[in-house]
């Protein structure tokens, strides 16, 4: 085999953290060491390749020297040269003296392995009333689950006490499969590499990626190089690349990297059906509009990326009612509720006016009943109150002539909108050969029947993305009775790659048991890649005071290095003069991305609902009294007990949301009373 570099992820998040001069420095002496060792077979003279002073545990270890005082650390094991690390001299040594790399004796698979952690977890005191979770395993299944040798020992004395630090150690195959474990489940271990190649394995390709051609690296070290797109997790990068009989349903908290896999989903049947019609979609525009970005840099073949449709289901659906003649013009919630006073009127109605909305916004409209026959036998399954066949009738009438003016007045509601178009798909035919879906938790019952209608029934049809806890724009719908049946092909992503512990354990407080689409309750156990500062709480005596909290905390975020595009002020409801408040305190500008992309210039302030897919390394949540959030607004205009809880439970998940954009930093801030959601046990709140 000619030799070969080598790029680990821990060399991309290195080189990440350095000066944008350092990182040229690196990445041309990188460019150098690919063509000696193509051209000649070893690093020229030049670069400084030499074997590091000091004891290290690994005789493998190298590094260059591209300059500023700056170390590469690259493993050499025959014609194998693995970029490991980059750092200034003695951090770099000191990092590389604690680390080595090893296939795993059982699994085949190359892994990493910092010798230092494992001596600080072996070591942790474990009480003879703690249960061991793992002792009963022998050592070579635990190894056939990633678990790396050096580790074994410690997995053997984990406890339900300690065993989240060790966990977070872990690669990330080997803690997803002790989590199944964990949760009652057989975990079968991965097939072993056929072709003897250590950085062949699933396990290892997500920690190093071979480079063979040079424009490929060229590529790679000068434009956009982004951890996501190269190193998958092995079930990410299944989940992506499998053949699959039918819908499938990708699940997973807050940061699990379902977005990335949805993208690499899209990229892989594109790669793979050139004449295929893709379409990758999801609940709102700024989220498509997201998607389309971050697939031009996974897809940069143009040729490729025309292939699919990047575009928010409800854009499309009132794309086609224009192509296909049907009213496509969308209602205020404001006349809707005039023009039904006014059925009730003309049709003399003493149905209570609460009844008619309960029922035209809880049943009628989101089924999109459009006919006696059809209200007569429809389900009203969480209505509370049961309608006897009479009522039914009586409220019918009222909703007859309501239609009959949404007709005169060319109108209609996005769910009649989307049903009606439904309806026309079901004679014209479907319009995609596959659909990728993400948020799919936001798809009510009339999104999930017309994406069931535009793509055709079969092998791949649809990949849906989401998570339960994070449902902020409808209410729960049952996939199934949209006929989507995703029984046995259903997968849980469990890593979590935005957040920090602190502010994952915060933000799982803040949700109660979660239900999927069919009412099922979810397991949401994951782990972390990293651990942060604890999430912060303020009470404030006054708005002034709220302001003042704000703007020293942001200032020190500043000082510490964050950049204003890092750091996102939300608030519940618009956050009204706050934004011109915090840029003139700061002074730098703010951005609300409502039709507008993220600008990394300007520091973000904006509402709960416009976080969606955002991160942050700092999130402030900002006005969380009690009389702001649950929004009052939101709460009032519910229609029945049913509809009030389900509004109640979306507040919630905005507020879960709202924390889980932030990667590292979470201040939340109030005036007064805080919001009852905040589940507050207030030791730290002056
Ligand atoms: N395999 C991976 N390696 C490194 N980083 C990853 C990987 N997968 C995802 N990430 C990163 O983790 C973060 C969260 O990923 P993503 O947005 O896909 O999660 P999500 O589950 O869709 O989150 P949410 O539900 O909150 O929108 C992103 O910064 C992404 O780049």
């Amino acid at each position: 085999m000619p030799p070969r570099l080598i790029q680990s992820e821990t060399f991309k998040r290195s080189l990440e953290k350095l000066q944008a001069n350092e990182q040229t420095l690196v990445k041309a002496s990188v460019m150098d060491l690919f063509s000696d060792i193509s051209e000649h077979g070893k690093p020229r003279a030049g670069l400084r390749y030499h074997e590091i002073d000091r004891k290290v545990r690994d005789p493998g270890i190298h590094s260059i020297s591209p300059g500023m005082g700056l170390r590469v650390i690259i493993h050499q094991g025959g014609d194998d040269y693995v970029l490991l690390y980059v750092d200034h001299h003695n951090p770099a040594y000191d990092w590389a003296e604690r680390r080595r790399l090893q296939p795993n004796p059982q699994t085949g698979a190359m892994q990493l392995v910092n010798l230092e952690e494992i001596t600080q977890v072996v070591t942790r005191t474990v009480t003879q009333t703690q249960t061991l979770l793992f002792n009963h395993y022998e050592p070579e299944y635990l190894m056939s689950l990633g678990v790396p040798e050096a580790y074994v020992e410690a997995v053997r004395h984990a406890t339900a006490e300690n065993c989240d630090g060790l966990i977070e150690v872990l690669p990330d195959e080997a803690s997803e499969r002790l989590i199944d474990l964990m949760d009652g489940k057989l975990v079968m271990p991965p097939a072993p590499v056929h072709t003897g190649d250590p950085y062949d394995h699933p396990d290892a390709r997500k920690h190093f990626a071979v480079t063979t051609d040079e424009d490929e690296l060229q590529r790679a070290m000068q434009g956009r190089w982004e951890e996501w797109m190269v190193y998958l997790h092995p079930t990410q990068r299944l989940l992506a690349e499998r053949q699959q009989s039918g819908p499938v349903k990708v699940s997973g908290s807050a940061g699990t990297g379902k977005t990335v896999v949805a993208l690499h989903r899209t990229a892989s049947l594109v790669r793979q059906r050139p004449r295929a019609r893709v379409l990758l979609t999801s609940y709102s525009r700024p989220l498509a509009a997201r998607l389309e970005e971050k697939l031009r840099t996974l897809l940069p073949e143009a040729g490729l990326h025309r292939q699919v449709t990047v575009i928010n289901l409800h854009r499309l659906a009132s794309q086609l009612a224009r192509q296909w003649n049907i009213p496509s013009n969308i209602i205020s919630a404001r006349d809707i509720e005039a023009h039904l006073r006014a059925a009730a009127q003309t049709t003399a109605s003493d149905l209570p006016f609460p009844l008619l909305q309960a029922e035209w916004h809880g049943v009628i409209e989101p089924q999109g009943i459009s006919s006696w026959e059809q209200y007569r036998v429809a389900s009203r399954v969480g209505r509370g109150t049961p309608l006897g066949a009479r009522q039914r009738k009586a409220l019918w009438t009222v909703y007859e002539e309501l239609y009959r003016r949404l007709r005169s007045c060319g109108e209609t509601t996005w769910n009649l909108l989307l049903h009606e178009v439904t309806r026309a798909l079901e004679t014209r035919g479907p319009q995609f050969n596959h659909a990728i879906i993400d948020e799919a938790q936001d798809l009510g019952r009339a999104e999930l029947s017309f994406l069931r209608a535009l793509v055709s029934p079969g092998e791949n049809d649809l990949f849906l993305c989401g998570d339960p806890g994070q449902r902020i724009f409808r209410a729960r719908s049952s996939w199934l009775a949209c006929g989507i049946d995703v029984r046995g092909r259903s997968h849980r992503l469990k890593i979590n790659y935005r957040t920090s512990r602190q502010i994952r354990e915060y933000a799982d407080t803040l949700l109660p048991q979660i239900s999927d689409e069919e009412g099922q309750p979810e397991h949401r156990r994951t782990v972390n890649r990293f651990s942060g500062p604890v999430p912060e709480h303020r009470r404030c005596s006054s708005p002034e005071d709220q302001l003042q909290t704000v703007t020293t905390w942001i200032k020190t975020r500043l000082h510490e290095g964050l950049t204003p595009g890092e750091i996102a002020v939300f608030t519940r409801a618009q956050p009204g003069t706050l934004a011109t408040q915090l840029s003139e305190a700061l002074q730098i500008p703010t951005q609300s991305l409502d039709d507008q992309a993220h600008d990394p210039g300007k520091l973000t302030v904006t509402t709960m609902h416009r976080a969606k897919g955002m991160e942050y390394r700092a999130v402030i949540l900002a006005q969380l009294s009690a009389d702001q959030i649950p929004s009052p607004q939101a709460l009032q205009g519910a229609h029945d007990p049913a509809d009030y809880e389900a509004r109640l439970e979306e507040e919630k998940q905005l507020l879960y949301v709202a924390s889980t954009r932030a990667r590292e930093y979470l201040l939340s801030t109030w005036v007064g009373q805080a919001s009852p959601l905040l589940q507050l046990r207030l030791p730290d709140v002056p």
